[in-house]
């Protein structure tokens, strides 16, 4: 049994799909302290900001500790969670046509070990269709997702050629993961 410390679903999903028993505690850590613009440093910062917070709160005592971060970039640029529509809009549109890299950053510890690992799935898409791109923003989907996109549902038509782990694009490594549990 392990503790995933996020809030997040996807990253529920993907354990569960794995066979791993987990219980979910999602922190509080505030990403907007993160100075950086760099993508690879703020999601490391951001782990481990996540980690310092749950660990101190449950420590590994009664069962091993699991945090991750995911960002996107594309043309240099950061992207995080888009904070409305028109932020979902502009980071999709930006993304059509594009490469766009999503980084995952996670940190695993127990009493044996401590893993941290910093992945990068990267994806050249094909122009998303306008009306895909209307019905995909209304339907919220892209909301809680980092570059609003979702690799294995709106984007997966669109992917051209992809270099990396599904599993780092949807926001945790599972498979690096898997050999330490
Ligand atoms: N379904 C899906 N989710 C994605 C995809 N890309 C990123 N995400 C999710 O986008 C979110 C990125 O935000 P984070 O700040 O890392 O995590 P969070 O959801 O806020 O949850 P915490 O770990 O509690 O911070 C995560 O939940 C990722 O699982 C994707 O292609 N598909």
């Amino acid at each position: 049994m392990i503790r995933l410390g996020s809030n997040s679903p996807t990253r529920a999903k993907i354990l569960r799909s794995f066979n791993i028993d987990f219980i979910q505690n999602g922190g509080n850590f505030d990403e907007d302290s993160i100075r950086t613009t760099n993508p690879k440093e703020f999601c490391f910062m951001a782990t481990k900001g996540k980690f310092e917070e749950l660990y101190s709160k449950y420590g590994i005592e009664d069962m091993p500790l699991l945090v991750a971060d995911s960002v996107v970039t594309c043309e240099g640029k950061l992207l995080r969670k888009a904070k409305d529509f028109d932020d979902a809009k502009s980071m999709i549109e930006l993304q059509s046509g594009n490469k766009t890299s999503v980084i995952s950053c996670m940190i695993f510890k127990s009493k044996e070990l401590e893993l941290i690992d910093i992945s990068i799935t990267s994806y050249d898409f094909m122009e998303f269709d306008k009306k895909d791109i209307e019905n995909y923003i209304k339907s919220g989907e892209c909301f809680g997702k980092a570059g609003a996109i979702m690799v294995e549902g709106f984007c997966k038509p669109y992917i051209k050629n992809v270099i990396g782990l599904e599993s780092t694009a949807m926001g945790l490594s599972i498979e690096k993961l898997i050999p330490f549990l």
